[in-house]
């Protein structure tokens, strides 16, 4: 065994009845055959069996560790009651025995597999003696509550049961209490009786008995905790919610248990929709700071949001959807297809300030991973506010201050304040948004025809990332923008000829924000860099996981 550092505690103990040498240090749990038997089971004369039977895992993949009350070390059950004598026997004999103490533990090690889904795999170590066993689970546990690895120890958790497929409860207590009692977290797990119940409870709530807060919903229940915390952080450090005020950021992390209808949210910071493998990510305690827009009407502060924010098609997609709420997810396809043949175009401005950083670019084929070297060199710029040169860009009007205005008739406007992957959209409908590089992509479809928009649209769902790559669609990269409807004169359809245009009406679309209908139509948004921290990672690149259980003979 390679020499280690930081060891903790070590010792010899069993793992599938063959002995170990096994070392918990600070920073890994290891462990290795440590001599061969033969046949009877008697020490072999050779010394070591081949580096195959060992393995190391970082504390950081830990997820728990337990004593097993139920083993003894020859791994047979030893409740109260043990058959005794032969199967042949019509009535069984049974003895007494006392309840045996542990002598051996279990750890739940991460188990990373396809498709970014995490699941837990379980070693079990038989320690021959009640005494060791009790030392090495105690041994593990306060290595692991070390600060360094900042995990959670208490949750406040809101179940939304009417987000998504309204599954929400059922995933909650079926999939997800089991992890979290696992793991030894406290919860106060509330369902949620009505809109914004999370937020009402998150203005009062003593969030100094808790590590941090998760919802059990979609990216609609997310944005609440969101709106939730910061609201009240501002609140309580007398921050005015005012365009010229910067907000402060919130000191607890948000989690997302998947369960709404599309969960952009959490498909973009873990790669994947799972409740498992959200709640993984937040037992074991991962961080990442996320972009958040503010958005105002004028000097009115409205919300704050940090997906997509889109007027027009996507507004009026998912006005239309809200009343077939009972289809769950289908409702916005429905909606989409409904807003798809009315193919109706708004007037407006748009205007925006460019991001600071020239070497990135809605089009520039980087995507956002785990550790991103554009969001980590963001983090640190964050005070920099310059816009650069927007010489490239011949078909909008810029001004002295810095700002750029782009006005015409438009079918859709939309912010990405991350890729918003979502199943529709495996790769998202900017996908090379990053997560906390202090931007919005800005996406315009001017007004085109219905065959141009569904190539649009079905470039979306697809994973080559050419949706932009039409005449009729404009993206730039911002770090604050505002839109200005132009209100459109419709005409009221005569009801019989020869009579006049009886009345006119005002037509502008409505905003979809992270799900949720803002009404009104001219907003003012900035963009905050890395403002929150949920519990992940970002995208992990596949090449670079490891498969625990293509790994270790002792795991299979
Ligand atoms: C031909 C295939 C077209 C596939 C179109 C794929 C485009 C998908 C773009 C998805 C963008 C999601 C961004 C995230 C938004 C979330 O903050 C928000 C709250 O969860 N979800 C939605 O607004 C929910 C947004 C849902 C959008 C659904 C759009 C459905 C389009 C259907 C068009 C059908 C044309 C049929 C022609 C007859
Ligand atoms: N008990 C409740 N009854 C009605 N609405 C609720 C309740 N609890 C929460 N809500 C509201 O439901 C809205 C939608 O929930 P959620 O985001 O979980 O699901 P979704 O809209 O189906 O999913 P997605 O946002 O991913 O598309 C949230 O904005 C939240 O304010
Ligand atoms: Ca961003």
């Amino acid at each position: 065994m390679a020499e280690i550092n930081d060891v903790v505690y070590q010792s010899s103990l069993d793992i599938n009845k063959k002995p170990h040498q096994v070392i918990l240090s600070k920073t890994h749990l290891t462990w290795e055959a440590a001599v061969s038997r033969t046949c009877d089971g008697s020490p072999s004369s050779e010394p070591f069996i081949a580096n195959k039977a060992c393995r190391q895992i970082p504390l950081e993949e830990l997820i728990a560790v337990c004593p097993e009350k139920s083993l003894n070390h020859s791994n047979t059950p030893t409740s109260a009651r043990r058959k005794l004598g032969s199967p042949k026997h019509d009535t069984p004999l049974y003895i007494e025995m006392e309840p045996m103490h542990p002598v051996a533990f279990s750890i739940y090690v991460l188990n990373k597999t396809p498709n970014h889904k995490w699941r837990k795999k379980k070693v079990t170590f038989f320690c021959g003696e009640e005494k060791l066993c009790d030392t090495w689970v105690v041994k593990i546990k306060e290595t692991l509550s070390d600060k360094r690895f900042n995990r959670p120890r208490s949750l406040l958790v809101f179940v939304n049961p009417f987000g998504g497929r309204r599954k929400a409860p059922s995933i909650y207590d079926c999939q997800i209490a089991p992890l979290f009692e696992l793991a030894e977290i406290q919860t106060h797990v509330i369902k949620t009786t009505h809109a914004n119940h999370a937020k009402e409870i998150l203005a009062h709530y003593n969030l100094r008995t808790v590590d941090g807060v998760v919802c059990v919903g979609g990216d609609g229940m997310f944005t609440e905790l969101l709106n939730g915390l910061l609201d009240r952080r501002q609140r309580e450090a007398g921050i005015l919610q005012t365009p010229q005020h910067s907000p402060l950021p919130p000191n607890l992390r948000i989690g997302i248990i998947p369960a709404g209808s599309t969960d952009a949210i959490v498909y973009t910071t873990t790669g994947i929709n799972d409740p498992k493998t959200s709640a993984l990510h937040i037992i074991l305690g991962d961080s990442i700071g996320i972009d958040v827009c503010s958005i105002y009407s004028g000097q009115e502060f409205l919300r704050y949001s940090c997906s997509m924010l889109s007027y027009g098609y996507y507004g009026d997609m998912l006005k239309d959807s809200e009343s077939n709420r009972w289809m769950g997810p289908s409702r916005y396809q429905l909606a989409g297809a409904k807003k798809f043949l009315g193919n109706r175009a708004y007037e407006g401005e748009v205007s925006f300030r460019l991001s600071s950083n020239t070497e990135t670019n809605p089009k520039d084929k980087v995507f956002c991973v785990s550790g991103c070297n554009v969001c980590s060199f963001s983090k640190e710029k964050t005070d920099q506010q310059d816009s650069h040169s927007t010489d490239s860009i011949t078909e909008i009007s810029h001004d002295a201050d810095g700002w750029h205005r782009f006005r015409g008739k438009f079918l859709a406007v939309a912010s990405f304040t991350m890729s918003c992957r979502c199943k529709l959209a495996p790769i998202g409908p900017s996908p090379f948004c990053h997560l906390g590089d202090g931007t919005s992509d800005i996406m315009v479809v001017q007004h085109c025809s219905r065959i141009q928009f569904l190539r649009h649209l079905y470039r979306c769902s697809g994973t080559k990332a050419n949706q932009f790559d039409f005449p009729f669609i404009k993206v730039f990269r911002v770090k604050e923008w505002s839109f200005k409807a132009t209100e459109q004169k419709e005409e009221m359809s005569q009801s019989s000829p020869g009579k006049q245009n009886k009345s006119r009406e005002c037509r502008t679309s409505v905003w979809n924000c992270d799900g949720e209908v803002l009404e009104q139509p001219n907003l003012n948004v900035r963009v905050h860099c890395q403002l929150v921290n949920l519990f992940a990672r970002g995208i992990e690149d596949f090449d670079q996981e490891r498969n625990f259980s293509s790994c270790c003979s002792l795991c299979e």
